[in-house]
């Protein structure tokens, strides 16, 4: 299986996140791409390539134009208009206010675009964004061009990002980009399985009112789990797309017999829904140290999940997300890689 992966992502490390209350370093750091490399060499998987060039129309027809000037400017105007620190989001369009029309002030708009406040920007988030999304779209050609399968080592993640809005410490959806990717191919119906611990919530809403793609997530209820405000079972999709989103929620303390059965039921819907090409996004926050989630699978659950993914049968990209206890997160993304081969 072939890895592609960028040293651009390195552009990318603000100082801060705001955290609890406190400003630590953030868990998305750098080192999380150095361990899933080791890993990868250590297991004799030293099949890894740096990524074409990255192709901007594809992310002008999955952006909004301004969202994208927003991200590509923002660093400037926050410097221009005197800002000392990192750019931090701190005023957003709260209940009953406009959400329709983004502010001049450049305060105002990093909120405006904001689905959180705990992702920072800095000089370089943009151009690692962009390297990330380069990623996964040479990862993405690789698989549409016969191989079994493939893995796009993205660093930012993306499956909080959607059309409009950055946040959980991701920008550009680069699961959705590769998704669009296969059905610019002429895959019919393709399929996005979201296994990081938080809710995929925007590679969701991207493609919610989408019958051509089906999104199955298994994450930390939101009553209890960032993103909060996305994620419940009754969210099904709408107008063509209803009926081809599965959100499947589980409480605090979940363990992977309850994980499985939840794979299972995705996997099982997803073969209904006849997908011809698979994107999984492969965060591996469920495990059981991670710091900011409540899951508690262990290592080898991964593979296992990883044999379950395979039995499918179908090209699959695999598209780094989240995982933050970092000195596991090699074994385990790695785990899931080594299970899909095995199966
Ligand atoms: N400060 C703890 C809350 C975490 N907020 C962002 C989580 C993003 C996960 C990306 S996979
Ligand atoms: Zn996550």
């Amino acid at each position: 299986m072939r890895t592609i992966c960028s040293e651009d992502h390195r552009l990318h490390f603000p100082q801060a996140e705001l955290h609890a209350g406190q400003f630590v370093t953030p868990f998305e750091r750098p080192s999380r791409v150095e361990y899933i490399l080791a890993r990868l060499r250590e297991r004799g998987l030293n099949d890894i390539a740096a990524p074409d060039p990255v192709a901007m129309a594809p992310i002008r027809a999955l952006c909004r134009p301004d969202y994208l000037a927003f991200l590509e400017h923002a660093w400037d105007e926050w410097k221009r208009a005197g800002c000392a620190g990192e750019i931090i989001p701190a005023s957003f369009p709260a209940r009953r206010m406009n959400a329709d029309r983004a502010p001049t002030n450049i305060d105002g708009k990093v909120g405006f675009y904001a689905l959180a406040a705990e992702t920072a920007i800095t000089a370089g988030t943009w151009a690692a964004a962009l390297s990330s999304a380069a990623v996964a779209q040479t990862a993405q050609r690789i698989v549409a061009g016969g191989a079994r399968a493939a893995f796009a080592l993205c660093r930012p993640p993306g499956h909080h990002a959607t059309a409009d809005m950055f946040g959980g410490y991701c920008f550009i959806n680069n699961a959705a980009l590769a998704a669009e990717a296969f059905r610019a191919d002429g895959v019919a119906r393709v399929a996005v399985l979201d296994i990081d611990f938080h809710h995929g919530n925007g590679t969701q809403d991207i493609f919610y009112r989408r019958g051509d793609v089906f999104f199955a997530s298994i994450h930390g209820a939101p009553e209890h789990a960032f993103p909060y405000y996305l994620g419940y079972s009754d969210e099904t999709g709408e107008g063509p797309g209803e009926g081809a989103n599965l959100n499947l929620p589980l409480p605090p303390g979940a363990g992977y017999g309850p994980w499985a059965e939840a794979l299972d039921a995705a996997l099982a819907r997803i073969r209904a829904f006849g997908a011809e090409a698979l994107v999984v996004s492969l965060g591996v926050d469920a495990y059981k140290d991670d710091p900011i989630s409540f899951f508690t699978l262990d290592s080898p659950d991964f593979l296992d999940a990883g044999r379950r993914i395979g039995r499918l049968g179908l090209p699959t990209l695999f598209c780094m997300e989240g995982g933050y206890a970092i000195e596991a997160i090699g074994v385990n993304a790695v785990n899931v890689l080594e299970g899909f081969l095995d199966a």
